[in-house]
Protein backbone atom coordinates (compact mmCIF):
# COMPACT_ATOMS: atom_id res chain seq x y z
CA UNK A 1 0.00 0.00 0.00
CA UNK A 2 1.27 3.45 -1.09
CA UNK A 3 1.77 5.88 1.72
CA UNK A 4 -1.19 8.17 1.98
CA UNK A 5 -1.22 11.93 1.78
CA UNK A 6 -4.07 14.46 2.56
CA UNK A 7 -4.68 17.82 0.95
CA UNK A 8 -7.14 19.39 2.54
CA UNK A 9 -8.41 22.74 0.93
CA UNK A 10 -9.82 25.51 3.64
CA UNK A 11 -11.56 27.99 1.76
CA UNK A 12 -15.53 29.49 1.81
CA UNK A 13 -15.54 29.93 -1.85
CA UNK A 14 -14.06 26.99 -3.05
CA UNK A 15 -16.37 24.73 -1.29
CA UNK A 16 -19.45 26.73 -2.95
CA UNK A 17 -17.88 26.37 -5.89
CA UNK A 18 -17.44 30.18 -6.21
CA UNK A 19 -14.46 29.77 -7.86
CA UNK A 20 -12.23 26.46 -8.54
CA UNK A 21 -9.81 25.29 -5.94
CA UNK A 22 -6.39 25.98 -7.35
CA UNK A 23 -4.98 25.46 -4.08
CA UNK A 24 -5.77 21.45 -3.79
CA UNK A 25 -4.19 20.84 -7.08
CA UNK A 26 -1.33 23.18 -6.58
CA UNK A 27 -0.14 21.10 -3.20
CA UNK A 28 -0.62 17.58 -5.70
CA UNK A 29 1.58 19.49 -8.07
CA UNK A 30 4.39 20.62 -5.89
CA UNK A 31 4.43 16.99 -3.80
CA UNK A 32 4.17 15.20 -7.62
CA UNK A 33 7.66 17.35 -8.14
CA UNK A 34 9.26 16.75 -4.98
CA UNK A 35 8.63 13.36 -3.72
CA UNK A 36 9.29 10.22 -5.54
CA UNK A 37 8.25 6.78 -5.29
CA UNK A 38 4.14 6.00 -5.23
CA UNK A 39 1.68 7.60 -2.85
CA UNK A 40 -1.61 8.45 -3.05
CA UNK A 41 -3.60 11.68 -2.22
CA UNK A 42 -6.65 12.02 -0.48
CA UNK A 43 -8.04 15.02 -1.43
CA UNK A 44 -10.89 17.42 0.43
CA UNK A 45 -12.40 20.64 0.26
CA UNK A 46 -13.98 22.58 3.29
CA UNK A 47 -15.13 25.97 4.21
CA UNK A 48 -13.69 28.13 7.08
CA UNK A 49 -15.95 26.24 10.10
CA UNK A 50 -13.22 25.06 13.05
CA UNK A 51 -15.63 21.56 13.82
CA UNK A 52 -15.94 20.99 10.01
CA UNK A 53 -11.63 21.28 9.82
CA UNK A 54 -10.86 19.27 12.77
CA UNK A 55 -13.36 16.59 12.34
CA UNK A 56 -11.85 16.14 8.34
CA UNK A 57 -8.18 16.44 10.25
CA UNK A 58 -9.07 13.80 12.58
CA UNK A 59 -10.61 11.72 10.00
CA UNK A 60 -7.39 12.12 7.49
CA UNK A 61 -5.04 11.27 10.61
CA UNK A 62 -7.35 8.46 11.85
CA UNK A 63 -9.48 6.66 9.57
CA UNK A 64 -7.18 6.86 6.06
CA UNK A 65 -4.13 6.91 8.26
CA UNK A 66 -2.52 9.56 6.13
CA UNK A 67 1.71 10.04 6.81
CA UNK A 68 1.12 13.64 6.33
CA UNK A 69 -1.38 15.99 6.14
CA UNK A 70 -0.93 19.53 3.81
CA UNK A 71 -4.19 21.86 4.33
CA UNK A 72 -4.19 25.36 2.02
CA UNK A 73 -5.94 28.29 3.60
CA UNK A 74 -7.45 29.95 6.71
CA UNK A 75 -3.97 30.93 8.31
CA UNK A 76 -4.77 34.48 8.30
CA UNK A 77 -6.23 36.86 10.83
CA UNK A 78 -9.47 37.34 9.17
CA UNK A 79 -12.33 35.99 11.55
CA UNK A 80 -13.14 33.33 9.64
CA UNK A 81 -9.21 32.33 9.44
CA UNK A 82 -9.21 29.13 12.12
CA UNK A 83 -7.08 26.55 10.60
CA UNK A 84 -4.32 27.15 12.69
CA UNK A 85 -6.82 26.41 15.83
CA UNK A 86 -8.07 23.50 14.12
CA UNK A 87 -4.67 21.89 13.71
CA UNK A 88 -3.60 23.23 17.62
CA UNK A 89 -6.99 21.39 19.01
CA UNK A 90 -5.94 18.28 17.27
CA UNK A 91 -2.25 18.00 17.42
CA UNK A 92 -0.57 15.89 20.80
CA UNK A 93 2.52 18.18 19.45
CA UNK A 94 3.32 21.21 17.62
CA UNK A 95 5.98 21.70 15.54
CA UNK A 96 6.13 25.66 15.77
CA UNK A 97 9.86 25.67 13.08
CA UNK A 98 7.88 24.41 10.48
CA UNK A 99 5.98 27.94 10.17
CA UNK A 100 8.82 30.33 11.35
CA UNK A 101 10.63 28.97 8.73
CA UNK A 102 7.71 29.26 6.14
CA UNK A 103 7.19 32.70 6.75
CA UNK A 104 10.67 33.75 6.98
CA UNK A 105 11.29 32.07 3.22
CA UNK A 106 8.00 33.89 2.31
CA UNK A 107 8.95 37.12 3.50
CA UNK A 108 11.43 37.13 0.99
CA UNK A 109 8.66 37.81 -2.02
CA UNK A 110 5.68 39.26 0.09
CA UNK A 111 5.96 41.42 3.23
CA UNK A 112 2.41 40.31 4.18
CA UNK A 113 4.14 36.73 5.22
CA UNK A 114 3.45 37.44 8.45
CA UNK A 115 0.02 37.78 8.42
CA UNK A 116 -0.06 33.98 8.01
CA UNK A 117 -0.42 32.06 11.27
CA UNK A 118 0.95 28.45 9.31
CA UNK A 119 1.91 25.93 11.79
CA UNK A 120 2.68 22.25 12.09
CA UNK A 121 1.92 19.45 13.89
CA UNK A 122 1.71 15.71 14.94
CA UNK A 123 -1.32 13.47 15.38
CA UNK A 124 -0.47 10.05 16.05
CA UNK A 125 1.77 9.11 13.11
CA UNK A 126 0.82 11.78 11.08
CA UNK A 127 2.57 15.04 10.26
CA UNK A 128 -0.26 17.92 9.33
CA UNK A 129 1.50 21.45 7.51
CA UNK A 130 -0.23 24.14 7.35
CA UNK A 131 0.53 26.41 4.00
CA UNK A 132 -1.56 30.02 3.11
CA UNK A 133 -4.40 29.91 0.83
CA UNK A 134 -2.57 31.73 -2.24
CA UNK A 135 -1.81 29.60 -4.47
CA UNK A 136 1.26 31.03 -5.18
CA UNK A 137 2.44 30.52 -2.03
CA UNK A 138 2.09 26.62 -1.60
CA UNK A 139 5.66 25.78 -3.56
CA UNK A 140 7.86 28.00 -1.82
CA UNK A 141 6.41 27.05 1.24
CA UNK A 142 6.89 23.46 0.49
CA UNK A 143 10.07 23.46 -0.83
CA UNK A 144 11.43 25.31 2.50
CA UNK A 145 10.26 22.51 4.79
CA UNK A 146 10.48 19.19 2.77
CA UNK A 147 13.94 18.46 3.55
CA UNK A 148 12.74 18.18 7.05
CA UNK A 149 9.22 16.30 6.24
CA UNK A 150 10.53 12.53 5.83
CA UNK A 151 12.61 12.47 8.72
CA UNK A 152 9.83 13.93 10.67
CA UNK A 153 7.75 11.59 9.51
CA UNK A 154 10.06 8.58 10.30
CA UNK A 155 10.26 9.75 14.50
CA UNK A 156 6.55 9.69 14.51
CA UNK A 157 6.27 6.13 12.78
CA UNK A 158 4.99 6.72 9.53
CA UNK A 159 6.12 5.15 6.22
CA UNK A 160 9.70 6.22 4.99
CA UNK A 161 8.91 9.25 1.88
CA UNK A 162 11.75 9.80 -0.55
CA UNK A 163 12.42 13.11 -2.46
CA UNK A 164 13.48 13.69 -5.94
CA UNK A 165 16.90 14.77 -5.25
CA UNK A 166 17.00 17.12 -8.06
CA UNK A 167 14.31 19.02 -6.57
CA UNK A 168 14.83 19.02 -2.98
CA UNK A 169 17.16 16.84 -0.65
CA UNK A 170 15.14 14.92 2.08
CA UNK A 171 18.28 15.76 5.42
CA UNK A 172 18.48 12.23 8.20
CA UNK A 173 20.86 12.63 10.42
CA UNK A 174 23.65 9.81 9.61
CA UNK A 175 22.39 6.55 10.61
CA UNK A 176 19.04 7.17 10.66
N1 LIG B 1 -8.43 27.20 -2.88
C1 LIG B 1 -8.21 28.33 -3.58
N2 LIG B 1 -8.28 28.30 -4.93
C2 LIG B 1 -8.05 29.42 -5.64
N3 LIG B 1 -7.71 30.61 -5.10
C3 LIG B 1 -7.63 30.67 -3.78
C4 LIG B 1 -7.89 29.55 -2.95
N4 LIG B 1 -7.74 29.91 -1.66
C5 LIG B 1 -7.41 31.19 -1.70
N5 LIG B 1 -7.34 31.66 -2.95
C6 LIG B 1 -6.99 33.02 -3.36
O1 LIG B 1 -6.14 33.61 -2.38
C7 LIG B 1 -6.80 34.72 -1.77
C8 LIG B 1 -6.47 34.77 -0.29
O2 LIG B 1 -6.83 33.52 0.32
P1 LIG B 1 -7.70 33.44 1.64
O3 LIG B 1 -7.55 32.06 2.22
O4 LIG B 1 -7.40 34.62 2.53
O5 LIG B 1 -9.16 33.50 1.05
P2 LIG B 1 -10.41 34.24 1.64
O6 LIG B 1 -10.36 35.67 1.18
O7 LIG B 1 -10.49 33.96 3.12
O8 LIG B 1 -11.60 33.52 0.89
P3 LIG B 1 -12.08 31.99 0.80
O9 LIG B 1 -12.00 31.36 2.16
O10 LIG B 1 -13.46 32.10 0.30
O11 LIG B 1 -11.14 31.33 -0.20
C9 LIG B 1 -8.27 34.55 -2.09
O12 LIG B 1 -8.98 35.74 -2.06
C10 LIG B 1 -8.21 33.90 -3.45
O13 LIG B 1 -7.98 34.88 -4.45
N1 LIG C 1 4.60 32.66 0.26
C1 LIG C 1 3.51 33.42 0.50
N2 LIG C 1 3.06 33.47 1.76
C2 LIG C 1 1.99 34.22 2.05
C3 LIG C 1 1.29 34.94 1.04
C4 LIG C 1 1.80 34.86 -0.28
O1 LIG C 1 1.26 35.45 -1.23
N3 LIG C 1 2.91 34.08 -0.50
N4 LIG C 1 0.20 35.69 1.37
C5 LIG C 1 0.11 36.19 2.73
C6 LIG C 1 -1.20 36.76 3.03
S1 LIG C 1 -1.65 38.11 2.09
C7 LIG C 1 -1.99 36.29 4.03
S2 LIG C 1 -3.41 37.13 4.49
C8 LIG C 1 -1.61 35.12 4.81
C9 LIG C 1 -2.74 34.21 5.20
O2 LIG C 1 -3.35 33.64 4.06
P1 LIG C 1 -4.51 32.58 4.18
O3 LIG C 1 -5.55 33.12 5.10
O4 LIG C 1 -4.97 32.40 2.78
O5 LIG C 1 -3.94 31.28 4.72
O6 LIG C 1 -0.62 34.35 4.14
C10 LIG C 1 0.50 35.16 3.78
N5 LIG C 1 1.55 34.29 3.33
Amino acid sequence: MPPKIGILTVSDRASRGEYEDRGGPAVFDALTEMLTGAWEPVRRVVPDELHTIELNLTELCDQEGCALVVTTGGTGPAPRDVTPEATEAVCEKLLPGFGELMRAVSLRSVPTAILSRQTAGVRGKTLIVNLPGKPAAIRECLLAVMPAVPYCVDLIGGPRLTTNEAVVTAFRPKGA
